[in-house]
């Protein structure tokens, strides 16, 4: 509710930050590239979506229509056709296209949010390097990946950095503006305008694994997890012991399954490869079985808990 309300102020504020970007295209229709698209249409700005795969982007682009209705449910309490209005405009900002080397022609800014797998990251990232204008800022919006690695394949090292977002996008306030080693700082001051034009509050923080939050966040999760493998406590009791005892909005397992577990394994994975001697990295053979049965949690209707398919 609150981390809601603040979003309001900043859409409805006549003093909303500016930026100088305008266009934006987003790589990755799923989870966290549809929110990005959303709140830069709500920005005002225009928006190609991309995606490997159409049906994803038409599945997008009714989540992002049914999640722009609730933002403007919000604003637009007693004015619902202002809110309708809202609504169709912020959506008429956003296109689509399953071809990135077209969709980025006119880009200010590419954020992307494809999987989070280096090789298909660098082979995009090659695409768009060759293919973009020169001014074009080229983001990555990965969870544990090194922003550094993922740049090594690009010529403009100076106009790459690190844009990570919360899920739901929309909702969550946090963008952490992550500079590389190479990352300039007419880039970084791009990156953190920008971000607060999309209504975010941003941090800094250097590349280093996980960035702050996931640094933090994963550890637990794993811990929660081997919690339960052990049969310490139920699921159900892991969940509510954190949420009432601890303050979180989500329990550690129902987090897991709302992020995805397939990308709670490869940041483990990834993790555990570069520090094989660290104990909290390592392997836990329960989320490997689950996400090897193809229970990634929400997004398959099945995790830790079972969802009803969308
Ligand atoms: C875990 C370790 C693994 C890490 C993996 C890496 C992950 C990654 O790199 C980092 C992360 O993201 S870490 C993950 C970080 N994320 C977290 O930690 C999330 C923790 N969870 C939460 O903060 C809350 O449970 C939610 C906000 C998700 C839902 O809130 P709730 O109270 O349980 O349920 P509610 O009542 O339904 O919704 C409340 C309000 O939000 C509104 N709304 C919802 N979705 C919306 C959307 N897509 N659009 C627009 N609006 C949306 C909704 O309309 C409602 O508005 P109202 O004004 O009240 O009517
Ligand atoms: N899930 C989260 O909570 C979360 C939060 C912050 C950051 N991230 C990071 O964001 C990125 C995306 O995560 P997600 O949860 O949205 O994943 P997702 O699986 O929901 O979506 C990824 C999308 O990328 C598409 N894709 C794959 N390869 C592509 C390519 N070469 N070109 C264009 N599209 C391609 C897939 O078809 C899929 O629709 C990852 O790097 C992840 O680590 C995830």
């Amino acid at each position: 509710m609150i981390q809601f309300g603040v979003i309001v102020r900043n859409f409805s504020s006549s003093s909303a930050v500016q930026s100088a970007i305008k266009n934006v295209t987003v790589i990755g229709g799923g989870l966290m590239g549809s929110g990005i698209a959303q709140v830069s249409a709500q920005a005002g700005q225009n928006v190609i979506l991309v995606d490997v795969n159409s049906d994803v982007l038409t599945k997008s682009q009714k989540s992002i229509s049914n999640n722009l209705g609730r933002v403007a449910k919000k604003i637009y309490k007693d004015k619902p056709q202002e809110g309708e209005k809202f609504v169709t405009e912020s959506m008429s900002r956003i296109k689509t296209s399953t071809d990135p080397v077209s969709a980025i022609k006119s880009a200010d800014l590419v954020v992307e949010a494809i999987v989070e797998n280096i090789d298909v990251k660098h082979e995009l990232f090659k695409k768009l390097d060759e293919a973009a204008p020169s001014h074009t800022i080229l983001a990555s919006n990965t969870s544990s990946l090194s922003i550094d690695e993922i740049a090594s394949v690009v010529k403009r090292k100076d106009k790459f950095g690190g844009l990570h977002f919360f899920n739901p996008v929309p909702v969550m306030r946090l963008l952490e503006v992550v500079k590389g080693a190479e990352t300039s700082d007419a880039t970084y001051e791009a990156m953190m305008a920008w971000g607060k034009s999309v209504g975010k509050t941003c941090i800094t923080c250097k590349d280093t694994p996980g960035f702050v939050v996931n640094r933090l966040l994963v550890p637990y999760m794993a811990e929660a997890v081997r919690l339960f493998e052990r049969g310490d406590a139920s699921a159900r009791d892991i969940d509510i012991a954190m949420k009432l005892g601890a303050g979180y909005p989500m329990g550690p397992l129902e987090l897991g399954d709302y992020v995805g577990l397939d990308t709670t394994k490869f940041i483990l994975d990834g993790w555990h490869k570069k520090y094989p001697e660290e104990a909290l990295f390592k392997p836990i053979p329960l989320l490997n079985k689950l996400v090897s049965e193809g229970k990634f949690g929400v997004k398959t209707g099945e995790g830790f808990y079972k969802y009803e398919k969308k």
